[in-house]
Parts: C-alpha cells; sequence; structure tokens
C-alpha cells in the first residue's frame, strides 16, 4: 500500500521521541525533531546521530533537526508529544504561541499529572484551546527506544476520542517492525502505560533486594490487578488492562534492563538514595511522580492500593525498602478478585 507522505513534527529529543523520530522517517514522511538543546540539534544534523539518548544508532537522512520550535512547526498539522510529563504544560505553552494549523497532537508520554490528578490528553485539553487543537491521539505499549532503533519488532496501540485520528496515526506508524493497533478505550490505554512504571519501581526493588523471580511475579500480577482496579473505577475498560498498554508494557518494564524505572527500583533495593538514582539516571523516571499521583488517585477514587502505598512510603517517606515489603506481605488475608468484582458490579448499577 502506498502511503501518503505527510509532514510531521516531534517535540522532544530524548530517547523515545528519536526512535519514533526514526520510526516515521524509515515510513518515508517528513520528520522535524525539536529538541531544547542546541548542540544536540547541531548533532543529530551534522553526525545524524543522538549519542546521548540513543547510543550507537546512525539516524535517518529524513530526520532534520530544529532548535526553533516556529520554524518545526510551521505548516505543521501533525506532532507527537515526547517529553516528560512535567515538562507538558510548559511545552504546550510554546507550541501554542509557535503553531500556525491546528494539530493533531500525538501523545506518546506515560504519566499522570499529580494534585491535579489529570491523565496527558486531560491536561492537554485543559491547557490547549479548541480553536488550535483537532485531535489527541495516545500511542502506548511495551516499547522500549533502544530496541525500537534497532528496528526490533514491537507492538503498541494507539487510542483518541476521534477513531479515525487514532487510525490515521495508526498508518504514519505502521511498518514490518512497528506494528500498531487500536483501542478504543483511551482511558485504558493511558492509565496502563502510566501506572506500570509503579510496578516496573517495586519489582525492581525487589530484584534489588534479591527476592528472585516468584516475587517478581507477585509483583506484576497483584500490580495489574490494582492497576484494573483504579483504572476500571476511572471508566477504563478491564480488557484493556490484558492488552499491549497493560500487561504488554507491565512485562517489559519489569523484566527489561532498559527500563528506567526498573533500574531505579533496583538501585533502591540496593540500598541507594532516591536523589542520588535520580541524578545519575541522566534520563526521565516517570514512575516517582506517578506514585505520587496514583496514590492521590486511589484516595479520590476509594481503591485499595497496597503496592502504590507501599512504594508511596518508600519513595516520600523515607520507609526502608525491606520492611515495606514485610509490610506488604503481612495484610490481613484477602480474596484475589473480589475488589475487582465489586467495582465492575458497582459501575453496572450507576
Ligand atoms: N524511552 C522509552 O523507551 C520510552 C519512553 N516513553 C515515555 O516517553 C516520555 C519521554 O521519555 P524519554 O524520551 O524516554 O525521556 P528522556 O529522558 O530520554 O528524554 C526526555 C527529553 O525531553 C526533553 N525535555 C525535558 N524537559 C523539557 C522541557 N521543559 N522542554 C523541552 N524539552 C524537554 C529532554 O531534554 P534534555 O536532554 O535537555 O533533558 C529530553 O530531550 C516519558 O513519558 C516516557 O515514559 C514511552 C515509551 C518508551
Ligand atoms: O515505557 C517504556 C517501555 O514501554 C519505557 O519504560 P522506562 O521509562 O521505565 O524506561
Amino acid at each position: 500500500m502506498v502511503k501518503e507522505k505527510e509532514s510531521i513534527a516531534v517535540i522532544g529529543a530524548g530517547s523515545w521521541g528519536t526512535a519514533l523520530a526514526l520510526v516515521i522517517a524509515d515510513n518515508q514522511h517528513e520528520v522535524r525533531l525539536w529538541g531544547h538543546n542546541q548542540n544536540q540539534i547541531n548533532e543529530i544534523n551534522q553526525n545524524h546521530t543522538n549519542e546521548k539518548y540513543l547510543p550507537g544508532i546512525e539516524l535517518p537522512l529524513g530526520i532534520k533537526g530544529f532548535s526553533s520550535i516556529k520554524e518545526a512547526l510551521a505548516g505543521i498539522e501533525i506532532i507527537i508529544l515526547a517529553v516528560p510529563t512535567k515538562a507538558y504544560r510548559e511545552v504546550l505553552g510554546q507550541i501554542e504561541e509557535a503553531h500556525d494549523k491546528p494539530l493533531t497532537i500525538v501523545h506518546v508520554s506515560k504519566g499522570i499529572e499529580p494534585d491535579s490528578l489529570l491523565r496527558i490528553s486531560e491536561m492537554i485539553e485543559e491547557v490547549s484551546s479548541s480553536e488550535w487543537l483537532k485531535d489527541i491521539v495516545v500511542l502506548s505499549g511495551p516499547s522500549h527506544a533502544e530496541e525500537v532503533s534497532l528496528r526490533h519488532p514491537t507492538t503498541v496501540a494507539v487510542s483518541s476520542k476521534n477513531m479515525k485520528a487514532a487510525e490515521r496515526v495508526q498508518d504514519i506508524f505502521i511498518n514490518n517492525n512497528f506494528r500498531v493497533y487500536t483501542n478504543p478505550d483511551l482511558i485504558g490505554v493511558e492509565i496502563g502505560g502510566a501506572l506500570k512504571n509503579i510496578i516496573a519501581l517495586a519489582a525492581g526493588i525487589t530484584d534489588g533486594l534479591g527476592y528472585g523471580d516468584n516475587a517478581k511475579a507477585a509483583l506484576m500480577t497483584r500490580g495489574l490487578a490494582e492497576i484494573s482496579r483504579l483504572g476500571v473505577a476511572m471508566g477504563a475498560n478491564p480488557l484493556t488492562f490484558s492488552g499491549l498498554a497493560g500487561i504488554g508494557d507491565l512485562i517489559v518494564t519489569c523484566t527489561s534492563v532498559h527500563s528506567r524505572n526498573w533500574r531505579a527500583g533496583n538501585m533502591l533495593g540496593k540500598g541507594q538514595k532516591l536523589e542520588e538514582v535520580l541524578e545519575n539516571m541522566g534520563m526521565v523516571v516517570e514512575g516517582v511522580r506517578t506514585t505520587k499521583a496514583a496514590y492521590q488517585l486511589a484516595q479520590k477514587y476509594e481503591v485499595n492500593m497496597p503496592i502504590t502505598e507501599a512504594l508511596y512510603d518508600v519513595l516520600f517517606n523515607g520507609e526502608e525498602v525491606k520492611k515495606a515489603v514485610d509490610l506488604l506481605m503481612n495484610r490481613s488475608k484477602t480474596n484475589e478478585m473480589e475488589e475487582l468484582f465489586n467495582i465492575l458490579d458497582s459501575r453496572q448499577q450507576d
């Protein structure tokens, strides 16, 4: 099938923005990769590399780096937004100033804003005027930038309130190495992608403590149970959590050495302090802020999230990691599925 060539701006030249720029350049689209670091943009244009974020990867010549957001957005109708969640409000402000056409925003970030408790698509809606914002699409799933940039087989899901926009994004990205599925459950796709980072931090901790495979399987399974409970309470379809944005992303993030969240957890489990871990990472560890947001969401929706609560105590209240695991294991006995069934029942009654 011959694809229509589009001009696309990728906002954020970190590991994920650069890897996705490579995918769409492979699909012969015109790709403008915007970053706020002039030296890095010079490197992308002169050497066709981004060594800090994707060491050893030769970028396609079709990727052009931009440090002026106005130039990057000139005549553009579709942007891929690939900055950390905490940078969204600032970067959206710059986009609002710089754009010259109504935009479809494809966000590929995995987080929830603490305090406002907004999902990323909700934050984009809140900040952006309907005069220039056409559609919001989320792209999420098990997809480490390091492997995507090596063109290893990868699968992701896209979702939107407007599924025609999601299908357009599916067409832009899909190729022999990068398979894109649509999923109509916007809430579930965003919640699954954001909350798996909490469980990956916890899995890294138990690996760092040397607890092995049983503990990790327990965390992943019971982690998925609490993600599903919160997600369903917020309106997600429970089946999404057995899909790419749910269990798929949970598996890859809890088991891969590429995961910054797992690596951060691993260092915490080995006794390092949070500040030291974040300083040494040099890349975003979304799960830390998302733990705070999910802790607040659990209170708001009155959902039991024991792993999130235990991690919250480790990250923000100085709880010792080993003690947090002991407390988790010594809670009063419970039923594996009852709470989720109750949430589903109460939703049906509403
Ligand atoms: N890496 C991955 O494999 C995947 C990541 N994601 C998600 O993508 C999002 C981005 O992550 P990722 O690319 O990995 O993160 P990185 O830490 O690799 O890169 C973040 C990029 O955003 C830039 N940035 C940060 N703050 C601002 C700002 N205020 N204005 C402009 N640019 C800014 C950074 O610039 P600087 O270099 O100056 O710090 C850097 O270029 C996250 O939500 C992550 O969860 C999703 C799937 C896979
Ligand atoms: O979301 C990711 C893979 O799907 C990336 O996870 P990390 O941010 O933990 O590296």
